[in-house]
């Protein structure tokens, strides 16, 4: 068994680390190939990618004060093992995900130094993502679509093939992650009941195993899960590694028997790494360096509270010194290279993330998931109805007696920006609703290139078209023929609808710019009248526009103008 790490004048002998052994390793690799379906898009089925990363560091400028949250942190997770990063909350554990995963860059106040190698290649001079796969905290699915439906479809957008090999490998995936007694229910989201969390998860993993990465990096996927359920996961993720695949992922309160499944630990202090190596051997080395597990306790416990700190500004004393301890007690031990056969590793190549699909290809698929997702969410529509002919018939009410002559003029008037305004109002709204649900999907799906922005939008626009249109059509049967704004003739009655329709259109334009702007449907709900409202009072109802402040003139050409 290799020797990993040794303590420098220790003097009790060098205290072994060990690894797993490669032949172990190799032949769980090999099983696992044999029985495995090829999903490849391309990659080398023996790919393996060692991930190393050398003296990273993170440093955060605020109004001139520098926070360094990652130290000068070095390390590598192996292929063909699962490496987990635990540490109290605030550590830096997500962030050193985020460096590793390529997901963080240094920005005007961030910096980020260090090296980060795969396979001896600088990730800066690779497209990692082409290699690497990142499961978020959030699970970001399409609440109306179920497991099924949202594999296929990240399949079709993803990889290339045709319809049958999308059928294979998602079946495949749903073998490997036991979807398949929840493959056809609807995923659900807070407001509508779904899949359980764990199921959730494991098809947020699936979506991520579309592609068939080198490497799974994952940001607390066990979070929120009850302890039975946390392990279904940790044992999927390590049936993932065993296929070679390199698996690093941070958890949350593991329980002892999950503790006792990972291949290789990495603790993180403030910032500091205090531990590396084989989980099983962790509590032999804190109890080397004083820090003894009691027998009974869980060591994954015994390290958050080892390693918590109160408050990271002002720690106490003891905390300071406890820190301390752990910290120079990892930086006089003496890391070995390790015990990977690097022989197996190949140098990478530079491979572009690109979509396989063309623009055609992409808005018709596209177009059939937004389609599915809008027409099983059946409130947005029906509330669009409800409003639309609540608001004709009571239109129709006071408006019944109106005579078609010059004394009704003014009325007449007020009742087509009554329409411009309803219009304006509903579709706008609708529209900016749509947007703060689905953003999370399209900025990840945007940023691992998987279609192009102009595409997403017209399918996603069109998708939305039928359930805008059609309300309005029986919003102007209902007013059009009961109010005389111009002869009863069908013609005129298209050119009073057809208008209409062109203002929903820009509407919905503009709904769509504010929902892009805000996180929530509520915010996103809350800040249409904000906008609308001035536009409104340019439309012409108020006959002395022209008296309104010069400098408020530019409003009337985003305005409605009905006369
Ligand atoms: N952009 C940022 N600006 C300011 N502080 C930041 C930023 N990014 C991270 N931090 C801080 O860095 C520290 C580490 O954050 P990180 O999310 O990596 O912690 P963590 O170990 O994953 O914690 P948790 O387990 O609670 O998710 C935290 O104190 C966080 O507030």
């Amino acid at each position: 068994m290799a020797k990993v790490f040794s303590m420098r004048g220790s003097q009790e002998g060098d205290i072994e680390i060990p690894r797993l052994k490669e032949e172990e390793n190799s032949s769980f690799i090999e099983v696992y190939q044999e029985n495995t379906p090829n999903t490849d898009k391309g990659h080398d089925e023996r790919m393996k990618i060692q991930l190393c990363w050398d003296n990273v560091s993170y440093v955060i400028e605020n109004k001139g004060d520098e926070t360094q949250i990652l130290k000068s942190v070095s390390g590598k997770a192996n292929p063909g093992e699962l490496l987990v990063l635990m540490g109290s909350s605030g550590a830096g554990k997500t962030t050193l995900l985020n460096i590793l995963a390529g997901r963080l860059k240094s920005s005007s106040n961030t910096k980020i130094s260090g090296q980060i190698t795969a396979n001896g290649t600088n990730i800066k001079d690779l497209d990692f993502g082409y290699y690497s796969a990142y499961v978020t905290q959030e699970d970001i699915l399409l609440p109306n679509l179920t497991p099924r439906e949202s594999l296929m479809f990240s399949s079709r957008l993803r990889m290339p093939g045709h319809y049958k090999d999308h059928v294979d490998r998602v079946n495949g995936i749903i073998n490997d992650l036991r979807l398949a007694k929840c493959a056809d229910n609807i995923v659900g989201s807070l407001t509508k009941k779904g899949l359980s969390g764990g199921e959730r998860k494991r098809v947020c993993i699936g979506m991520e195993l579309i592609t068939d990465p080198i490497v799974l990096i994952l940001d607390e996927p066990t979070s929120g899960l009850d302890s039975f359920t946390a392990e279904v996961v940790i044992d999927l993720l390590i049936e993932q590694a065993r296929k070679g695949r390199t698996v690093m992922s941070t958890i949350h309160q593991p329980s002892t028997s999950m503790f006792d499944k990972f291949d290789k630990l990495i603790l993180l202090a403030e910032g500091h790494l205090v531990y590396q190596g084989r989980a099983s051997e962790s509590t032999k080395y804190f109890a080397k360096i004083g820090y003894d597990c009691p027998k009974l306790m869980n060591p994954a416990d015994y390290y958050m509270r080892l390693l918590h700190v109160v408050d990271r500004k002002h720690p106490t004393e003891e905390e300071h010194e406890k820190i301390e301890n752990v910290v120079s007690a990892y930086n006089s031990i003496e890391q070995d290279e390790g015990d990977y056969d690097k022989s197996k590793l190949e140098p990478l190549q530079t491979k572009k993330l690109t979509s396989p699909t063309n623009f055609a290809e992409q808005f018709i698929i596209l177009l059939e998931r937004s389609w599915i997702n809008a027409r099983r969410d059946p409130l947005a529509g029906q509330l669009l109805f409800t409003e639309y002919i609540m608001i004709a018939v009571l239109l129709d009410l006071i408006c019944n007696n109106l005579a078609k002559n010059y004394d009704s003029s003014t009325t007449r008037t007020q009742l087509l920006f009554m329409s411009t305004a309803t219009v304006s109002f509903y579709s706008c709204q609708n529209a900016a609703m749509q947007f703060p649900n689905e953003t999370p999907l399209f900025l990840k799906e945007s940023k691992q290139r998987i279609y192009s922005t102009i595409s997403y939008y017209m399918a996603k626009s069109i998708a939305d078209i039928p359930m805008q249109l059609l309300p309005l059509l029986i919003y102007c049967l209902i007013i059009y023929w009961a109010i005389p704004f111009n002869d009863y003739d069908a013609s005129k009655f298209f050119i009073f609808y057809f208008i209409l329709v062109i203002l929903q259109i820009g509407q919905i334009g503009v709904g769509y710019i504010l929902g892009c702007m805000v996180k929530t449907d509520t915010v996103a709900l809350a800040i249409v009248p904000i906008f609308l409202q001035p536009m409104l009072l340019w439309s012409g109802l108020f006959p002395h526009v022209n008296d309104y402040p010069e400098s408020f003139s530019w409003v009337q050409y985003f305005s409605v103008r009905i006369i």
